[in-house]
């Protein structure tokens, strides 16, 4: 959707795309890199392309407990062979001429000759010889060398983040240690003077601040240093004073609060006071409709809503988005799975809107989406409790139970 109208100030309202669009622009890509442990590098953000130096498998092999055979042009059930030899993995055997088999085991090279393993549970086996009880066709139940990966070819792009599975891949190629990215360092600190920390006396108007606990811990468990910068009150001078400080150890400064139009919203005004540059993003997304986006120096600003939600739902689309472009990675925006909501829920048209919802299944059927709370921007019981965020499009009026929605969850296979 284009830019649509806020019902209530009549602004008008950017799209998500062009709000990360300008978010990204406001990031210069960070080039800083080293080496590390393989096994230290899942989570790292791969610095070059991994071409392929050897073929997987190494070499031909049996991909069955059986037995190894010539089948040639075809070997017809009830073929008896003559047991030759014993071919366990990490040991090679002797050549096997037409009539002759090899015991062999999963892993273990095919023996020069061979083109084929019988399953043993496709023979009928004496001491010395073996009866087949199935037909078999040369290439039957064989891994062929570089059947997976070819050497040279190129495996691995510059700016992937690296999991598991590269890992295992990667090692089944030899390599030791891996060039990856430095982790990129993220400062956040909150303004508001009714913010407290944690552990102290609770007085007055005050609330505790719980955005910047939750976005250094967003931020450590994405792998990257997360830089406390504490708290600035709602004054612009020492916002300002913040901002400098923070940027000159950052790639990417955040800021939770104040990212409003009232009066006591200050940090558009600190940044450039700090000699930064930035813009007031008014967003069609729901929560999270205000952000700044900037730099200050050599690093990046992003300036999230102080309600917590909404500072959530800001970081996982403009703050990620942000990242990806320090990371030097293309932009792949979230696209979560369609699934059908349990029960009806009431809104209004014009802004994307994420709520939290958990997943539910129906006695093993259909698996459903149930929206959890009614969709506030500082709620985070309802938040806490949902497996993921269900984001209704923009034009959507009220859901009726069984409308779609698109479904994202917060944890994935390799995150825990
Ligand atoms: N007249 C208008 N008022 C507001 C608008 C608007 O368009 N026109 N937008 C609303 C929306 S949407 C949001 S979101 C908030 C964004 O506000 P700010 O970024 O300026 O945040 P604050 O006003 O500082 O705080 C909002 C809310 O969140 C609490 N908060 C702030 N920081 C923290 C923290 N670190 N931990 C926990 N809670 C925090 C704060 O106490 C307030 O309750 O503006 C609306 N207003
Ligand atoms: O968009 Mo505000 O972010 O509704 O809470």
């Amino acid at each position: 959707m284009d830019a649509v109208v806020d019902q209530f100030s009549r602004n008008t309202l950017m799209s998500i795309a062009e709000a990360c669009a300008a978010a990204i622009a406001c990031a210069r890509t960070v080039s800083r890199g080293e080496s590390v442990r393989l096994v230290e590098s899942a989570g790292r953000i791969l610095a070059e392309t991994f071409v392929a130096c050897m073929a997987s498998p190494p070499f031909t092999q049996s991909a069955m407990d059986g037995y190894a055979l010539v089948a040639a042009s075809g070997m017809s059930e009830g073929t008896r062979l003559k047991i030759v030899d014993r071919v366990p993995a990490g040991r090679s055997g002797r050549r096997l001429s037409a009539g002759e088999a090899a015991r062999i085991f999963t892993g273990a090279p095919m023996p020069e000759g061979a083109d084929a393993v019988v399953m043993q549970e496709h023979v009928e086996r004496d001491d010395t010889s073996i009866v087949l009880t199935r037909r078999m066709t040369a290439g039957d139940n064989v891994r062929h060398q570089g059947e997976d990966i070819e050497p040279l070819e190129p495996l691995l792009k510059p700016g992937i983040r690296l999991d598991p599975r590269h890992v295992a891949m990667l090692a089944a190629q030899g390599e030791e240690t891996v060039a990856v990215r430095s982790r990129l360092r993220i400062a956040v600190f909150s303004t508001g003077d009714e913010l407290q920390d944690v552990g102290a006396m609770l007085r007055g108007a005050a609330v505790y601040d719980s955005n910047r606990p939750m976005l250094l811990s967003l931020i450590g468990q994405a792998g990257h240093d997360a830089i406390d910068g504490g708290r600035a009150a709602d004054s612009r001078s020492e916002i300002a004073e913040r901002l400098q400080m923070l940027s000159e150890r950052s790639d990417l400064v955040i800021s939770t609060g104040g990212a409003s139009v009232g009066e006591e919203d200050h940090s558009l005004a600190a940044l450039r006071h700090a000699g930064g540059s930035g813009r007031v993003l008014k967003i069609a997304l729901k929560p999270a409709k205000p952000a700044i986006v900037g730099r200050i120096g050599p690093a990046a600003y992003l300036g999230l809503p102080g309600n917590p939600v909404a500072s959530l739902v800001s970081w996982l689309i403009l703050g990620q988005a942000m990242v990806g472009a320090l990371q030097g990675r293309l932009h792949r925006p979230h696209i979560g799975y369609p699934l059908p909501i349990a029960a009806g829920f009431a809104r209004r048209p014009g802004r994307t809107e994420f709520v939290p919802a958990r997943l539910v299944s129906n006695k093993g059927q259909e698996v459903r989406a149930e929206i959890i709370g009614k969709g506030g921007a500082a709620q985070l019981r309802p938040l806490a409790l949902a497996d993921g965020l269900a984001e209704i499009a923009a034009e959507c009026e009220d859901l009726r139970p069984g409308d779609l929605i698109r479904f994202h969850p917060f944890s994935g296979a390799f995150q825990g």
